[in-house]
C-alpha cells in the first residue's frame, strides 16, 4: 500500500451557475486520519468530496495531496480513489474483472491485474466469491467488492460517498466497524461523507460539520460533543439544548442572558456586550428534572413528550422560549419518578453544563 497523504483544502469554492455550493472552505486533513464530513442535505459535503476526487472542477482555491497541488489533475492522477454510494459495480463482469478494471484501463497485463485483484478480494475476505457477478452478492458483500476495487490503485486517500447508506441497520453497524478496522490497518487517509451523526462519531478522528457551504466546526468527535462551536452544531448534533437571548449583564467571567420570555440564564464567558444576541447550549444529559421548584439555574416548563429508549428516557419540555427543550434521563432515575405529558416540571443544571456558543459564519 502507498503512504498516507495529508489533504490540504485551501479557500476552495464551488459554484454551479447561480448556486454557490461551497464558500471558500479551508481545512487540513491529517495524513492517515479518518475524516467524516457531516451536515444536512445540500450543505456541500458531496461537492467537497468530488472536488478532492477530481470528479468536480474547483471554482476557486486549491487542493493539495501530500506535497502535490492536484487542483487541475484528472481523478486517476491524484493518488485518490473514490467509492460511490451505489458501489457502481459492472453487472456483466465477475468480481475479479470488476476489481481489476482500473488496472486494465492503465494497461496492466492480464495476469498481473488478475493477481492483484485476487489479492484485494482476499484483503476484503471476498476471495471465495471471485467468479461471481455483483447480482449474486449481498449488499455488504457488494460493498466489500467496491472497496477492493477502489483500493487496487494503492491510493494515498480513499474517498467514500455515503458508503453505508444502502445497507440495513444491522449491517450498517457491522460494516462501519470493518471500515474503521480497514482504515487503521491500511493507514491511509479516509474521507467519508455521511448524514449520520452517530456514524461520524463512531468513525472519525476528525469530524467536519458543514452548513450552507461552510465549515461550522472541524474537530475530534469528543470535542464536537463537549464543545459545539456554534448553535448550529449544538442543534445538529442534538446533544445540547440551545437557548437564545440577549446579554443582560457580564462580570467575573459569567454572562447573564435573558430570553424574550423573561427567564435569565448564566453561562461562563466574557467578551459579549450587554444587549448583544447570544446562544447558550445546555447538555441534554446534564439537566435534572424535578417536580419541586427549587433551582438556581433552570426554568419551569410543561412536559410535551416522553420517549423510552432503553437505557435512557428522552423527555421534551415546553418553556423558556423553547418548544423542544430535551432532557435525557437515566432509565433508573426516570422510573424512580416518572413524569407525564402535560405535567409541570422544573429543570435545573450546573453552571459548567451551560456553554457559550459562537456565531455561525453562514
Ligand atoms: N451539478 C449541480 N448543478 C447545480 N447545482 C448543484 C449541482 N450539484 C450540487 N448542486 C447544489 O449544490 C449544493 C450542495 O450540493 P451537495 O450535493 O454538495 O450537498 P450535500 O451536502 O452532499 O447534500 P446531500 O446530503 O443531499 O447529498 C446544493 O444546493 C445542490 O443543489
Amino acid at each position: 500500500m502507498s503512504k498516507a497523504a495529508e489533504i490540504d483544502i485551501v479557500s476552495v469554492s464551488k459554484v454551479y451557475g447561480a448556486t454557490t455550493a461551497v464558500h471558500g472552505i479551508s481545512l487540513k486533513i491529517p495524513a492517515g486520519s479518518y475524516c467524516c464530513f457531516l451536515g444536512p442535505s445540500g450543505c456541500g459535503k458531496t461537492s467537497t468530496l468530488r472536488m478532492i476526487a477530481g470528479h468536480e472542477s474547483i471554482s476557486s482555491g486549491d487542493i493539495r495531496l501530500g506535497n502535490t497541488v492536484v487542483t487541475d489533475f484528472p481523478p486517476a492522477k491524484r493518488g485518490t480513489a473514490m467509492m460511490f454510494q451505489s458501489y457502481a459495480l459492472f453487472p456483466h463482469l465477475d468480481l475479479i474483472d470488476n476489481v481489476a478494471f482500473s488496472l486494465k484501463m492503465k494497461g496492466v497485463d492480464k495476469a498481473e491485474r488478475r493477481a492483484k485483484a485476487l489479492e484485494m478480494l482476499k484483503l476484503m475476505q471476498m476471495e471465495p466469491y471471485a467468479n461471481r457477478r455483483p447480482a449474486q452478492l449481498s449488499g455488504g458483500q457488494q460493498q466489500r467488492v467496491a472497496l477492493a476495487r477502489a483500493l487496487i490503485t494503492d491510493p494515498e486517500a480513499l474517498l467514500l460517498d455515503e458508503p453505508l447508506s444502502a445497507l440495513d441497520p444491522f449491517l450498517k453497524i457491522r460494516m462501519r466497524a470493518e471500515l474503521k478496522k480497514l482504515q487503521k490497518s491500511l493507514g491511509i487517509t479516509f474521507v467519508h461523507v455521511t448524514h449520520s451523526q452517530e456514524e461520524a462519531m463512531a468513525l472519525a478522528d476528525i469530524m467536519v460539520i458543514m452548513n450552507d457551504g461552510r465549515i461550522e466546526q472541524a474537530a475530534a468527535p469528543r470535542e464536537v460533543f463537549e464543545k459545539p462551536a456554534t448553535a448550529f452544531v449544538a442543534r445538529f448534533m442534538g446533544d445540547h439544548n440551545v437557548l437564545t437571548g440577549r446579554v443582560t449583564s457580564s462580570g467575573n467571567g459569567v454572562l447573564v442572558m435573558t430570553v424574550p420570555e423573561g427567564q435569565s440564564f448564566s453561562v461562563r464567558g466574557a467578551g459579549r456586550a450587554v444587549g448583544e444576541a447570544v446562544d447558550i447550549g445546555i447538555r441534554t444529559d446534564r439537566v435534572r428534572l424535578q417536580v419541586a421548584t427549587e433551582w438556581t439555574l433552570g426554568f419551569n416548563g410543561i412536559v410535551s413528550n416522553v420517549e423510552y429508549r432503553g437505557s435512557s428516557v428522552k423527555i421534551t419540555v415546553l418553556g423558556a422560549g423553547s418548544d423542544d427543550f430535551t432532557v435525557i434521563s437515566d432509565d433508573s432515575d426516570y422510573f424512580a419518578r416518572p413524569v407525564a405529558v402535560g405535567e409541570a416540571v422544573s429543570l435545573s443544571w450546573e453552571l459548567d453544563d451551560a456553554l457559550l456558543l459562537g456565531r455561525s459564519s453562514a
